[in-house]
């Protein structure tokens, strides 16, 4: 059976919903969804195997969710090196990054170095908001992953990917594929053309807002926030 996805435009829409008539913040939204990519990377690989996470977010929300999850993984007992080359402009992604700077979590500005230094990395490059060719700073950061040898664990999309239409024929991202990925309330179009380990996260979803968008809630067991899934 095929696995139900959503577009960008309704996974857009279901964000919309969820803090208009869901009567959620974004907060609420980003800090769930970070907690869920934590705890796949802890599934994937301990802090006792991996204490090394290089976090690379970018400016929108997918970056949000990636200073989120480096809190946890901080307290889950890993290292974090955070790489954040664009703040964005909300408030809010401050705040998050004077948590972590409260917690001695390192900001770097040279990604090739801490890739070096990284057991895994955590892209929260771009979600499903991205389209078009990968602009500045990114190009280079994109190449690295797409060459690296160190396992990856893509936040929503493998970033430069298109979220219909999955990896890039041409450009940095064309040959990226990340090891895992853990998709935001329901897959994006593109995991299609994913092969490696899949967690579905973002356990907020009621069962009919999931039915009004075409998509299943995954069985999510205990107090778990992620589930894998078959690609
Ligand atoms: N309900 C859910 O599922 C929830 C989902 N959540 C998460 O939010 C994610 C969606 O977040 P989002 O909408 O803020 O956008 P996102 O994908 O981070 O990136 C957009 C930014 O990237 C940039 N940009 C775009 N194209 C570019 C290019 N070609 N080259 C370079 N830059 C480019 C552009 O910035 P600009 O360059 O315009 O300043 C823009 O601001 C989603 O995937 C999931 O991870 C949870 O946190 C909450 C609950
Ligand atoms: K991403």
């Amino acid at each position: 059976m095929a696995l139900k996805t959503i577009g960008p435009k309704a996974a857009a829409a279901l964000d919309e919903e969820l803090m208009s008539t869901g009567s959620f913040s974004v907060y609420q939204l980003i800090e769930l969804a970070g907690l869920a990519v934590a705890q796949a990377m802890f599934k994937l690989s301990p802090p006792s195997q991996s204490p090394n996470i290089l976090v690379a977010c970018g400016p929108g929300n997918n970056g949000g969710d990636g200073l989120v999850a480096a809190r946890h993984l901080h307290y889950f007992g890993y290292k974090p090196t955070m790489y954040y080359p664009k703040q964005g402009k909300n408030e809010l992604y401050q705040r998050l990054r004077t948590q972590l700077e409260q917690l001695k979590v390192p900001f770097t500005d040279d990604f090739h170095a801490a890739l070096s230094k990284s057991d895994w990395v955590i892209d929260g490059i771009f979600g499903f908001s991205f389209s078009g060719e990968v602009r500045e700073p990114f190009p280079a950061v994109i190449k690295a992953l797409a060459e690296s040898k160190i396992p990856i664990l893509a936040v929503d999309a493998p970033s430069s990917w298109n979220i219909e239409e999955g990896p890039p024929s041409d450009g940095p991202g064309k040959d990226y594929q990340p090891g895992a990925l853990i998709s935001l309330t329901a897959p994006k179009p593109l995991v299609k053309w994913f092969k490696g380990r899949h967690f579905i996260g973002g356990r907020f979803i009621a069962q009919e807002v999931a039915e009004k968008y075409g998509f299943d809630v995954p069985p999510y067991q205990g107090s778990d926030q992620i589930v894998e899934i078959d690609t």
